[in-house]
């Protein structure tokens, strides 16, 4: 990256690279980004498709690793170019403890950061997420907003603060001094709801359809507007920011840009539809069959059961009063201040995005038509 004899040998290191959105990343960068010469893939947990990815001109490299632990994180970024930060405990049920999130996705991240300083790697992407602004615990609809509409976020949820301080590191990381003197760059990346081949929401909720006699029972308005990024355009973001961050990295180093591309506007069930329909699926009620105040009631008692049984077993279905809150929320983004900045345009268009979608979900379990 630093010069030519670089330019053509870079290494990248992709946290949470066996995860929903970081195989992916891993996926795009071997196919779009010809200057790669290795590509360190860290994790908690591999996925046996790494080895697939071994036999091909790009140096592929397995690491076993957990970003709470300092020096497993310093051994795996030393001697990188680009850290595409995405691992991170994405859990808004209750499996997880908040302590545990914030270990992972605070000091994961502030591990991650600390090793670029140490080691000398000079840029850094960060997965952040939508859940960083909102919706917030009052509800307010943010609509079609951008990067700079005024809104009041309130994280009350450890999973959206977790995120929101973790954001707040790396973009106060910018411009540090890393190993050797040369600053740090960082963005943030915050997708909105992803969805895409992998989307273990939508394969419960596909499952469920299924159990159900093929049904679906709505329980959001369809006037909520809910944002949602194919995962493969949310990959995209990540490779051109990484390619696009020391040219211009006086325009983008500290910025935030939501994720985004030509997916409709429309509720998270609506939305959900567009894949499981024609997957054989039927929502049924053009309004909630429940009313609102009896699904806060129950949320809250799914809550209380979650507590109870807590000693005895992990109970942490789909529905909760923060999923609710969430889903019940108009929050949708318009923005195009990537392309502005970065040039970014979506890869895959909505009919492509829909397609894959589609076509994983049958894969799945086989269709319920
Ligand atoms: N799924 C979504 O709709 C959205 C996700 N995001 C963010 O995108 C990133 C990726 O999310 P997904 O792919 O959906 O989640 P995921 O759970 O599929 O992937 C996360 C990966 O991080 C790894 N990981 C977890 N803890 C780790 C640790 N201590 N050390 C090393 N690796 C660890 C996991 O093993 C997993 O492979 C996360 O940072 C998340 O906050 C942001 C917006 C929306
Ligand atoms: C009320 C239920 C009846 O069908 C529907 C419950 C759906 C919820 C499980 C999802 C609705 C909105 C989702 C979240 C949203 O897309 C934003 C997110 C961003 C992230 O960074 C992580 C995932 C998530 C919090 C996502 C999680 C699932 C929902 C709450």
């Amino acid at each position: 990256m630093a010069d030519s004899a670089q330019a053509q040998k870079l290494v990248y290191l992709v946290t949470g690279g066996c995860g929903f959105l970081g195989e992916h990343v891993v996926r795009m960068l071997l196919q779009r980004e010809p200057r790669l010469h290795e590509i360190r893939v860290f994790d908690l947990h591999l996925g046996p498709w790494l080895e697939d990815l071994k036999t091909g001109p790009v140096q592929v490299t397995a690491i076993q690793g957990d970003v709470t632990q300092a020096q497993e994180v310093t051994a795996a970024v030393a001697g990188a170019h680009v850290v595409i930060h995405t691992a991170g405990l994405v859990d808004v049920f209750g499996r997880a403890s908040p302590k545990t999130i914030h270990e992972v996705n605070v000091q994961g991240t502030q591990n991650v950061i600390e090793a670029c300083v140490q080691t000398g790697t000079q840029f850094l992407v960060y997965t952040s997420s939508m859940e960083v602004v909102g919706p917030n615990t009052k509800g307010h609809p943010f609509y079609r907003g951008n990067e700079d509409t005024p809104y009041e976020a309130i994280h009350k949820h450890p999973y959206p603060r977790s995120k929101a301080l973790a954001e707040r590191l790396v973009l106060e990381a910018n411009g540090r001094k890393v190993r050797g003197g040369l600053p740090l760059v960082t963005c943030a990346l915050r997708p909105t709801g992803i969805y895409g081949e992998g989307h273990q929401i939508m394969r419960d909720f596909y499952r469920q359809g299924l159990r159900l006699g093929g049904r679906l029972f709505r329980a959001v308005p369809a006037s909520v507007e809910h944002g949602r990024v194919y995962v493969g355009n949310v990959a995209w973001m990540h490779v051109l920011v990484a390619r696009e961050m020391k040219q211009r990295a006086a325009l983008m180093g500290g910025q935030v840009y939501f994720c985004y591309d030509a997916s409709p506007y429309k509720s998270y069930e609506d939305f959900n539809m567009e894949f499981l329909g024609p997957c054989g699926l039927r929502l049924v009620g053009t309004r909630p069959l429940l009313p609102y105040w009896l699904l806060v009631l129950l949320a809250a008692l799914n809550a209380l059961l979650q507590w109870l049984l807590r000693p005895l077993l992990l109970y942490a279905p789909l529905l909760n009063p923060y999923t609710l809150a969430v889903a019940n929320t108009t929050f949708t983004v318009s923005t195009n201040k990537a392309q502005r900045h970065f040039g970014y345009e979506p890869l895959f268009s909505w009919e492509d995005s829909r397609t894959r979608t589609i076509l994983w979900v049958k894969a799945t379990e086989g269709s319920a038509q």
